[in-house]
């Protein structure tokens, strides 16, 4: 079965970090079945009134149910900082040597944090297709305006400042404002499910995020498997992604249909990821999707993901579990979560992944 064409009934799809899912071509609208995905205006949700708040909450929690994925504009990032984050992700992978590079080699952090290159290695010997090359970085206390202290979760690899003059500061900037726009987004989320505007904040006090800049090199794919990142889900509860103005991100409509999500101008894409849809007991759902280089040109994006403290205990929220929708999610840290997920994708300590026994 090749990603781009068709899928049978049943098929599963292998999507590396999320775990295999099965194709149901029967879904129906409203079952993650979907033809567009949704732009939402931010400008009122940090306004003084609740019911102005409640209204754009209502079109998040809307999107969350039906998609998994939205646009959002009027987000409040200003644009300086958006064009300086873009260009520091260009100074990274153009400026520095391979050598330099690969000296912030992820394999080499126990975090999972560094530079992964476009063909990785992996420990046991095997390389894996990966056409794309990525940096990221994990939570800075010191770039989160609404830390609530000063420890981090392990210390990135950020490249020399002799080697990239002004680099950390300058992605800093764009750290900061995605940092407060994560904690806008957890008050919308929390007012959409009916709960406590600050329901999620207790849970996010050192949380686990992960910065990073992707780079797809400028090649016409010739099959799925060198397309750029092949299907996945994210892991994290968020995703605020940037990306530049290369058409390239697939949404995948759960009858099976891949849906764009090309760039808009002003605006930043949103998903679900795992974490946020096992907390909702699958209610939000966490979307399928793929960076696909149809347009064979030079890509760089700029996610951000945004997942709970990682001693916070996720445990699925009471008014997500009905009849209709049975609890299916143990309780589980954060941090047990994303250790689960990410070994399978960096197989390094693979008898610690353990990918069934998080079900009831
Ligand atoms: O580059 C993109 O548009 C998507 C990146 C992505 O899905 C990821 O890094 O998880
Ligand atoms: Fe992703």
């Amino acid at each position: 079965m090749t990603y781009a064409g068709a899928f049978d009934k049943g098929d599963h799809i292998d999507t590396g970090i999320g775990g295999a899912r099965k194709i149901n071509l029967d879904a129906k609208q409203g079952d993650g079945v979907f033809s567009e995905i949704p732009v939402i205006d931010l400008t009122d949700a940090a306004s003084p009134s609740l019911e102005a708040r409640k209204k754009v909450a209502q079109e998040i929690y809307d999107a969350c149910v039906n998609v998994g994925f939205f646009y959002i504009k009027n987000h409040g990032v200003p644009d300086e900082v958006i064009k300086t984050v873009k260009n520091e992700a260009k100074r990274f992978f153009h400026d520095l040597s391979e050598d330099d590079k690969m000296e912030l080699d992820i394999s080499k952090n126990t975090e999972f944090y560094g530079y992964a290159p476009i063909k990785a290695k992996l420990s046991d010997g095997q390389v894996k297709k990966r056409m794309f090359e990525s940096i990221n970085f994990g939570y800075e206390p010191l770039m989160d305006p609404g830390a609530s202290g000063t420890v981090d979760n392990g210390p990135s690899f950020w490249p020399a400042e002799e080697k990239l003059p002004n680099f950390k500061e300058n992605v800093g900037k764009y750290y900061s404002s995605v940092m407060s726009l994560s904690r806008q987004l957890l008050h919308l989320f929390a007012l959409g499910l009916d709960l406590e505007e600050t329901f999620f904040d207790q849970f996010c006090k050192r949380p686990g995020v992960l910065l990073k800049l992707n780079h797809y090199p400028a090649a016409v794919p010739d099959s799925a498997d060198n397309a750029g990142i092949a299907a996945h889900s994210d892991l994290e509860s968020f995703t605020i992604l940037l990306q530049d103005d290369v058409k390239s991100l697939e949404v995948l409509s759960k009858d099976g249909t891949w849906i764009s999500a090309d760039p808009i101008p002003g605006t930043f894409v949103v998903n679900i990821g795992d974490a946020m849809s096992m907390w909702t007991n699958d209610l939000f759902l966490s979307t399928i999707h793929r960076a696909y280089n149809k347009e064979g040109k030079v890509r760089y994006s700029v996610p951000f993901f945004f997942g709970a403290d990682y001693d916070a205990v996720m445990e699925t929220l009471p008014s997500c579990v009905d009849e209709a929708r049975p609890l299916k999610y143990k309780p589980i840290t954060a941090g047990a979560h994303v250790r689960m997920r990410l070994n399978m994708t960096y197989p390094k300590q693979k008898e610690e992944a353990q990918p069934e026994g998080i079900k009831t």
